[in-house]
């Protein structure tokens, strides 16, 4: 496969689950070795997307092509090329960390001598060695991320698809977690994470926002912020929703969310700051106003008109 042709490939992509449409014509290209993100509100296809791509689920309509083989026709032979791994554990609670590599290894078809020694090397690799004999069902939930994604990377897949793999993880695991899927990068493997954490997505090569199954932007995170219409913008006042009742509907406002005590709002035009401060003073609120650099959660509340949600 030539290293310029996408790896991920798809055109028109739709599935519809009764009179709900979960993916709607969705066009995607992802290049080799890029750490492609998938971000968008619940509900809004991510998953759906993915569990597509991998030929889990058949589309209603549209073309993939993922490593050059079309899907679902030629899902099974993808499937001994590409990882796949979720947010839920799909491991065996009751097998040890290395009885359930073994029982992957023997899955995928690894000779005794390959399997020893590509386990012994995951093992090492993902801080799993001490807990080898650990039944997986009594790990952290870090530690049960890094014994799933040595699961998912055991065959050495080409392109691996994560959905949401961080979502039950603290911190520091998470943070971890992100350097091993650097280091599959930097060795040439595809990654598509999708995730709802802005920081997550700040690292990616890549990222994709998805809303109401439609793809709404596209682009590396600093072309999106690049992008972004407007100037954001800090209103801090001791009653941020009466402010935020206050600017509804007031054309200069792109886009607004509370963050903690303050109103974080996205101004579009040169006089669009002067607009609000008259609007605020007009409801007789004192507000303070300092201008912002711009992140990506202002290009995700701005592109889906929704709040951040992350995950507890
Ligand atoms: N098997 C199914 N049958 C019916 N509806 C479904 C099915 N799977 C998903 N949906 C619906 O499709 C829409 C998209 O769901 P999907 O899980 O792809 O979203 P998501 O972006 O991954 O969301 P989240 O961030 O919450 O994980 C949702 O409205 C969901 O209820």
């Amino acid at each position: 496969m030539n290293s310029a042709e996408p790896v991920i490939r798809c055109r028109g992509l739709s599935k519809r689950f009764a009179a709900l449409t979960a993916v709607d014509a969705l066009d995607l290209n992802v290049r080799r070795a890029e750490v492609f993100g998938f971000l968008g509100p619940n509900g809004s296809g991510k998953s759906t997307t993915i569990r597509m791509l991998c030929g889990l689920l058949l589309p209603s309509a549209g073309e993939i092509e993922v490593l050059g083989c079309q899907i679902p026709r030629d899902a099974e032979a993808l499937k001994r090329r590409i990882g796949y791994m979720t947010q839920k554990f799909s491991l065996y609670e009751d097998l040890s960390v290395l009885e359930n590599l073994q029982f992957l290894a023997t899955v995928q078809g690894l000779g005794k001598a390959a399997a020893r020694s590509r386990i012994a090397e995951l093992l090492e690799r993902y801080w799993l060695s001490e807990l080898r004999q650990q039944m997986a069902g009594t790990l952290s939930g870090g530690q049960k991320q890094r014994l799933a994604l040595a699961g998912a990377v055991l065959h050495k897949p080409d392109l691996l698809l994560l959905d949401e793999p961080t979502s039950a993880v603290d911190p520091q695991s998470r943070r971890e977690f992100w350097d091993s899927l650097f280091e599959l990068a930097e060795a040439g493997t595809t990654l598509l994470v999708s995730t709802h954490y802005m920081d997550e997505a700040e690292r990616c090569t890549r990222l994709g926002i998805l809303d109401a199954g439609r793809l709404v932007a596209d682009g590396s995170p600093r072309e999106l912020l690049d992008a972004l219409p407007g100037q954001p913008l800090l209103v801090e006042c001791e009653q941020p929703r009466q402010a935020q009742r206050a600017l509804q509907g007031c054309p200069e406002v792109l886009a607004m969310a509370q963050i903690g005590a303050a109103l974080r709002v996205l101004v579009a035009g040169t006089d669009g700051r002067a607009a609000i401060a008259q609007r605020l003073d007009a409801a007789r609120l004192d507000a303070r106003l300092h201008d912002a650099p711009a992140n990506l959660e202002d290009v995700f509340v701005c592109v889906t008109r929704q709040p951040v949600q992350v995950r507890p």
